[in-house]
């Protein structure tokens, strides 16, 4: 959840907002005391079975797709109670963390917010749809995981900033990515969508900052900006975004983060660069702007992060971050420190990383490429001309039953930005508020139809894959594929949209002959994740075998790990992230801070009983599915 929705949450109501809980979950969340999260809450049933709304589809086999609730409910029954009141009468972290904010007037967070303050950390957050996830972690002497943000050392500003966000814990990936990056290691992560992403190689970065202060160079007397650190972003509202989280972690520690984008003013963005800058968020096209005019020098980087960095690597960009990164003045792999972040990693793409890598470690959470299981997947057979009375159909159950409910959004994601803006008017004229966004509409209306979006005021956006990445709107409940991409990575980071920080979601996509190509890749996919499959799908895809051959992570383009295990001899530590066993996690003990690049034994990086590692060699090479470049970005 980001701290802008928190602020607007807390400011617009003082309202308990009821999490979305999807249906196969509702009747399996366990009543936590007192003050847990009230499940018998206003939504009503949600069915998007094609048959029941008449539709016929010339699909193989007639089986639906409706969700069972087979061993799903389970674990993420498990929601804990929040804020003050559901404390027990022992002093724990979370009323430590009530207590520091009060005094962070800018940035408050509802104490009160049903969805999470930051995320939730003080109780929305589940982490036990964490638990047991395995995690690879691949290279030489890597450090050890830790448990807790106090084992880890960040220092005492931005520990304090920690707890006012209410992180209480930290996620499975910053769990095993600070303590790595904080050790002055290159980093190559992937973790499943709204994992914390940001958060783990923000914390490094800024306290890195604070540990090495140096005189700032720069700003007005020479005109030239020196950063330390430089994060690049594939679209101008993710660099945006990132800027408003860095700001938070970096209150009141002197280090200044500046955001340069496209679309919008330059001068007003030089105007901040000259009051000093030590973190820049930057989009690629600015960013050489901005440097080819003489304004900023990457000569002094310390740290440089690609968030999605396979999109920033992909077709599409890698021209550019070539320019930036090895043909300006950036210090050279080694001397500087990179680190790499997304959901999904190709294994072309990973190869391709390594020129800006030095002697890296590859971590996954989960595997890579691979969708959080919190978000409940439902395919339907919908032909082309049937989409739009098969969405109004969706839509209209969910006004009519509540799922989409007052705080609740639905993202609609279509394949051309022509389609999206024909989608936007057509839903408005049948009485369904809709907004679009996509790479044509100037700046200001991608932001205005942002923030209509995330307010509720238009609780239905249509997008291109504009919005597909890094965004994290809190109570979008359900994903639309109305176009499904053409890409399976494409389709895990826009059903990521929902099911962020341990909640759960819905996403829909709607499937014809035209997406056959996906069929065997979208089934492996949801099998990942448990899904439900239908049938029908099954069958398209067994066609879709024999017509491409290989498989999703047999493909050339796919790596289910780190794509130099096949070819290095390179250290591999499996673990799981569960708190339990040897990694055994009580919030309460600080441990002294032993991160400082300290090579474990192999015995402390153990494998749990519970943790599937993948093996090197399980998936036989065959195919590839064809890369694409995605419409719509920036
Ligand atoms: N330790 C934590 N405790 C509680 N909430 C957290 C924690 N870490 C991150 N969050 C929250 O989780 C949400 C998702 O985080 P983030 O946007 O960094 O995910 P991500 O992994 O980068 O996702 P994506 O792959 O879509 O870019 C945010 O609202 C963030 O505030």
């Amino acid at each position: 959840m980001s701290w802008s929705d928190d602020v607007t949450g807390s400011t617009q109501s003082a309202t308990r907002v009821v999490p979305y809980v999807p249906p196969h979950l509702r009747n399996s969340v366990v009543n936590n005391g007192a003050h847990s999260f009230d499940n018998g809450n206003s939504y009503g049933s949600y069915s998007t079975e094609s048959t029941q709304h008449g539709f016929r589809s010339n699909r193989p086999g007639s089986a639906g797709s409706s969700r069972s609730s087979r061993g799903r409910g389970g674990r993420r029954g498990q929601w804990r109670g929040r804020g003050r009141k559901s404390l027990g009468s022992s002093r724990s972290l979370s009323q430590e963390i009530f207590e520091v904010c009060e005094k962070f007037d800018d940035l408050e967070v509802s104490e009160e917010d049903g969805n999470g303050g930051g995320g939730g950390g003080g109780g929305g957050i589940n982490f036990d749809a964490y638990e047991d996830i395995p995690v690879e972690a691949n290279g030489t002497d890597i450090p050890t995981a830790a448990n807790t943000f106090v084992e880890i050392c960040l220092g005492e500003r931005l520990s304090e900033n920690i707890k006012r966000c209410k992180y209480v814990r930290p996620t499975p990936i910053q769990r095993h990515a600070i303590p790595i990056a904080v050790a002055g290691r290159d980093l190559m992560a992937c973790a499943q969508t709204g994992s914390g992403k940001t958060a783990a190689f923000c914390f490094p970065i800024i306290s890195g900052i604070i540990k090495s202060r140096s005189p700032r160079f720069g700003g007005q007397t020479t005109g030239v900006c020196f950063p330390s650190a430089l994060i690049l972003t594939p679209t101008r509202e993710l660099a945006s975004q990132i800027h408003d989280e860095a700001k938070k972690f970096a209150y009141q520690t002197g280090v200044k983060i500046v955001v340069a984008y496209g679309g919008a003013s330059i001068s007003h963005q030089f105007r901040n660069l000259e009051k000093g800058v030590d973190i820049l968020v930057a989009t690629p096209g600015r960013l050489v702007d901005m440097i080819e005019r003489g304004r900023i020098s990457l000569r002094l980087i310390k740290y440089l992060t690609l968030d999605e960095a396979d999109r920033m690597l992909d077709m599409g960009f890698e021209p550019q971050i070539r320019k930036i990164v090895e043909r300006m003045d950036m210090p050279k792999p080694g001397v500087r420190q990179t680190m790499l972040f997304s959901a999904t990693f190709p294994s072309e793409i990973q190869r391709l990383a390594s020129d800006f890598l030095s002697n890296y470690v590859f971590l996954a959470v989960g595997r890579v490429g691979s969708s959080t299981d919190l978000i409940a997947q439902k395919v339907d057979y919908v032909e082309d001309m049937d989409k739009r009375h098969y969405l109004m159909h969706i839509l209209h159950d969910q006004k009519v039953n509540g799922t989409c409910g007052k705080h609740a959004l639905t993202l609609v994601f279509v394949e051309t930005k022509k389609r999206a803006d024909a989608l936007e008017y057509w839903l408005s004229v049948n009485g369904f508020p809709a907004i679009a966004i996509h790479g044509d509409k100037v700046q200001m209306e991608r932001e205005r139809a942002l923030k209509s979006f995330k307010s509720g005021a238009t609780p239905i956006m249509v997008a291109t894959d504009v919005a597909s990445r890094g965004l994290d709107i809190p109570n979008v409940a359900h994903v639309i594929n109305f176009d499904l991409p053409r890409d399976i990575d494409d389709y895990v980071h826009r059903i990521g949209r929902t099911g962020r920080a341990g909640k759960s979601g819905i996403a829909t996509a709607f499937f014809s002959e035209k997406n056959l190509p996906l069929a065997k890749v979208l089934v492996e996919l949801m099998n990942e994740s448990n899904q439900e499959i239908p049938d029908w799908l099954h069958q398209y895809a067994e066609t879709s075998i024999s017509s491409s051959g290989g498989q999703r992570h047999g493909s050339s383009k796919f790596a289910a790990y780190d794509y130099r295990s096949t070819t290095s001899g390179n250290e591999n530590y499996y673990y799981s992230s569960s708190y339990g066993g040897a990694d055994s996690f009580d919030p309460n003990v600080a441990s002294p801070c032993d991160v400082s690049g300290a090579a474990p034994s192999s015995s402390q990086h153990h494998l749990s009983p519970n943790a599937e590692p993948y093996a090197a060699g399980q998936y036989a090479y065959g195919g590839g599915y064809e890369t694409v470049v995605a419409t719509g970005w920036d």
